[in-house]
């Protein structure tokens, strides 16, 4: 047993073309210890989300191993697989994807319905708790369009949070939001992130990054670790 949360080796994805193969990502290797906080950069195109779907046991590499959680994903039934991101894995994504009909309550409940091992009866204690968390106890009968970006946006955290994930796979969390709202929704992350859970941001922004412990680049599908200056220095 290891104490990381995330073990990647050598994980390859391509994906076919009429023109042929195109290799995505190329012997991607990363170590995530439970409790980090980590950023990777890259730009636009360069294979990011197709790693974070992979960690995130939304698609599979086509070679090199996998553990999440000291458990090795290949060997895992597709019903284990939905087991294990029920249990571990909570999503944040740039556009908030939060349902236009549905309350903040009812859209914090939605992941509580896919949920078997949470009753019923523990839904509404599981919503007043991280609405208070995100700082909107007062918004839970309110529409995602009568909510500002950043408040929807920590809705979507709330949303990421109900089932109690160790970990937050983070996709652009502050792509639509000002630099203000921005500010905060990193500060959320980060006292998240204070209070034990591993929080993976993927983001063109360097300021973002500059909120983690650690960053990576993303390169042409290739990934490499960035040293504390190369991340920083536009802060
Ligand atoms: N399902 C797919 N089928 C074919 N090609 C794909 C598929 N998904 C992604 N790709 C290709 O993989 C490459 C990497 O895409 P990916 O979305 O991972 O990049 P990214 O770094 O997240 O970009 P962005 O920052 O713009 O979201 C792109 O060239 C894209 O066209």
């Amino acid at each position: 047993m290891t104490n990381n949360v995330i073990s990647l080796t050598g994980l390859n994805k391509s994906f076919q073309h009429h023109s042929g193969d195109n290799s995505v990502l190329k012997q991607i290797s990363l170590q995530i210890k439970t409790g980090e906080m980590i950023a990777i950069l890259g730009a636009s195109g360069s294979g990011k989300s197709t790693l974070l779907s992979i960690l995130g046991l939304l698609d599979v590499a086509d070679t090199g191993s996998y553990q999440l959680c000291n458990q090795d994903v290949s060997a895992l039934s597709a019903y284990q697989l939905s087991q294990l991101r029920n249990q571990h894995i909570g999503w944040v994504f740039q556009n908030f994807n939060l349902i236009a009909d549905m309350t903040v309550a009812e859209n914090l409940a939605v992941p509580l319905r896919f949920n078997p091992a949470i009753k019923a009866t523990q839904y509404s204690e599981r919503i007043n708790d991280v609405l208070a968390k995100v700082g909107l106890s007062d918004r839970a009968s309110f529409y995602p369009d009568q909510l500002s970006g950043g408040q929807q946006q920590r809705v979507a955290i709330a949303r990421a949070l109900i089932c109690q994930p160790d970990i937050l796979l983070c996709d652009e969390p502050t792509g639509n939001l000002d630099s203000n709202n921005a500010a905060k929704i990193m500060t959320l992350l980060g006292d998240l992130h204070i209070e034990g859970k591993t929080v993976l941001i993927i983001t063109h922004d360097n300021t973002v990054a500059a909120c983690c412990q650690k960053a990576y680049k993303m390169h042409d599908g290739e990934l490499s670790p960035l040293e504390d200056e190369e991340y920083r220095r536009v802060v």
